[in-house]
């Protein structure tokens, strides 16, 4: 979790509460279960929302292996698979490249496996900002919030400006 109020990792109620772990060759593991509350046809996944999962699962590629702060600047997605209610994606992500402030990463989701079929892929540039990116356009208070997130047990970013 980069921070307790996100949509995509955070405690909100509403959020997608996707978890994610660094695993071996440096790959990114994140699961997300597709809830009621995520439909977009009956019993389906909605894509907006799964390419939601995919940007929190990339941006935490980003961050738990380059230990960055970086804002998604372009996010594609191809879906080529449905994805069901009830159905847990098992999505990998890596990082694919750097150039000076742009990051390239990519991730594929497998439906209800590690192995089984890909339903979605998805790839992302991300741009590494400073931190007066969220205290001068998001909230002034943004680096306390972050703080509290990341003084708990697990937190080991470095956060300081
Ligand atoms: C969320 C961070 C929390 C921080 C916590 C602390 C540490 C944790 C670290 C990481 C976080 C961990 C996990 C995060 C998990 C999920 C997060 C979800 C991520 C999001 O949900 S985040 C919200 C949506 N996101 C935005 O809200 C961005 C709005 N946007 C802007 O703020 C600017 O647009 C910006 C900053 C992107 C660039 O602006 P800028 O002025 O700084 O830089 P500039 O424009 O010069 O771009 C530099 C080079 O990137 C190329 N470039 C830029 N955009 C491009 C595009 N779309 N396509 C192709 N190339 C592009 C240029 O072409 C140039 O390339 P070149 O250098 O080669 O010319």
């Amino acid at each position: 979790m980069h921070y307790e109020e996100c949509f995509g990792c955070g405690e909100l109620d509403s959020g997608l509460h996707l978890k994610s772990t660094v695993g071996e060759q440096a790959h990114v593991h994140s699961q997300f279960t597709v809830t009621e509350a995520h439909q977009g046809a009956p019993g389906l996944a909605h894509g907006g929302l799964l390419a939601c999962a995919f940007d929190e699962a990339l941006g935490a590629t980003v961050g738990n292996l380059l230990r960055k702060p970086a804002v998604t600047g372009k996010l594609e997605t191809d879906f080529v698979r449905p994805v069901p209610v009830g159905s847990t994606l098992f999505i990998t992500a890596r990082l694919d490249g750097v150039a000076g402030r742009k990051i390239y990463a990519s991730a594929e989701g497998h439906l209800g496996a590690e192995d089984g079929p890909v339903a979605v892929r998805a790839r992302a540039l991300f741009v590494e900002v400073g931190f007066e990116h969220f205290t001068t356009h998001g909230d002034p208070n943004a680096l306390d919030k972050f703080r509290r997130t990341h003084d708990r047990p697990r937190g080991d970013w470095d956060i300081n400006p």
